[in-house]
């Protein structure tokens, strides 16, 4: 059938790419990535700094996502908490598959590779990150994607399900489409990127026993990570 987007689906959609856009980590913070240092603890410590930016950007892009702040002001917060891991590993992910021009790629897997991460959590990360590659997102589906994981109804201690369920589902429909529109050739698009975000899932339980084990090894979170992931 004919996919056609409506007024308000673009509106919507436009809402949520502007947003995505406006909220980037700021390019002092990303270069710190390409300066000298690469002991374990630099390591840890500069990706330290990278997701407690990202996490105030995420906050920021998160509150432009249209109706987010008519929710329930609880059920925010836990969308959030929810959430931020797997909308980081989302964004770090572009960083990959962006190859970014100055040489961030390689740098930033450099240091992922060397920050005391578990060994057997890096298969499944930097799978995640080819997988993402592969499926070239143009920027539209990468924030829609986003809005969609922040707005996942079955996170902990949400209480208003239905509430979240309408919004997630608005932005499903646009992705649905824009998919069809922007790969016509893959009928199975949507549903390849649906998938990952049950690989996403996995990453974040991953996630959750390495912040245990780091903790263990007296790891310094800031006090924004330690309040978005529960730790110390
Ligand atoms: C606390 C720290 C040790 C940590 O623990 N787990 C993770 C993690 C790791 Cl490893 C991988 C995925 C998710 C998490 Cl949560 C991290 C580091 O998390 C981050 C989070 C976001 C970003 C964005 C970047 C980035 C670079 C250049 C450019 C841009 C850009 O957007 O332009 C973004 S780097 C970066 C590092």
């Amino acid at each position: 059938e004919k996919v056609e987007i409506t007024k308000e689906q673009r509106a919507l959609m436009k809402a949520i790419v502007d947003a995505y856009n406006r909220h980037q980590i700021p390019q002092d913070v990303a270069k710190k990535l390409l300066q000298e240092q690469y002991s374990p603890e630099e390591n840890f410590l500069l990706l330290t700094e990278m997701a407690t930016s990202q996490v105030q950007v995420l906050v920021e892009f998160t509150k432009n996502i249209p109706g987010f702040v008519s929710l329930d002001r609880e059920d925010q917060i836990a969308l959030l908490k929810g959430s931020a891991v797997e909308a980081m590993f989302l964004r770090s992910a572009q960083v990959f598959s962006r190859k970014m021009p100055s040489g961030h790629t390689d740098v930033l897997e450099e240091r992922i590779r060397k920050s005391g991460m578990p060994e057997e959590f890096m298969t499944p990360m930097f799978n995640f990150y080819k997988s993402i590659g592969e499926l070239h997102m143009v920027q539209e589906e990468q924030a829609i994607l986003t809005a969609i994981t922040i707005l996942t109804p079955d996170r902990p201690y949400v209480k208003d399900h239905q509430a979240v369920e309408r919004l997630q589902e608005s932005m499903l429909v646009v992705l649905r489409k824009l998919c069809v529109l922007q790969h016509p050739q893959e009928l199975q698009y949507f549903a390849r990127l649906l998938g990952r975000l049950t690989e996403l899932r996995t990453l974040s339980h991953y996630h959750a026993e390495m912040l245990t084990s780091w903790r263990m090894n007296d790891h310094k979170f800031t006090p924004l990570l330690c309040e978005i992931w529960d730790v110390q």
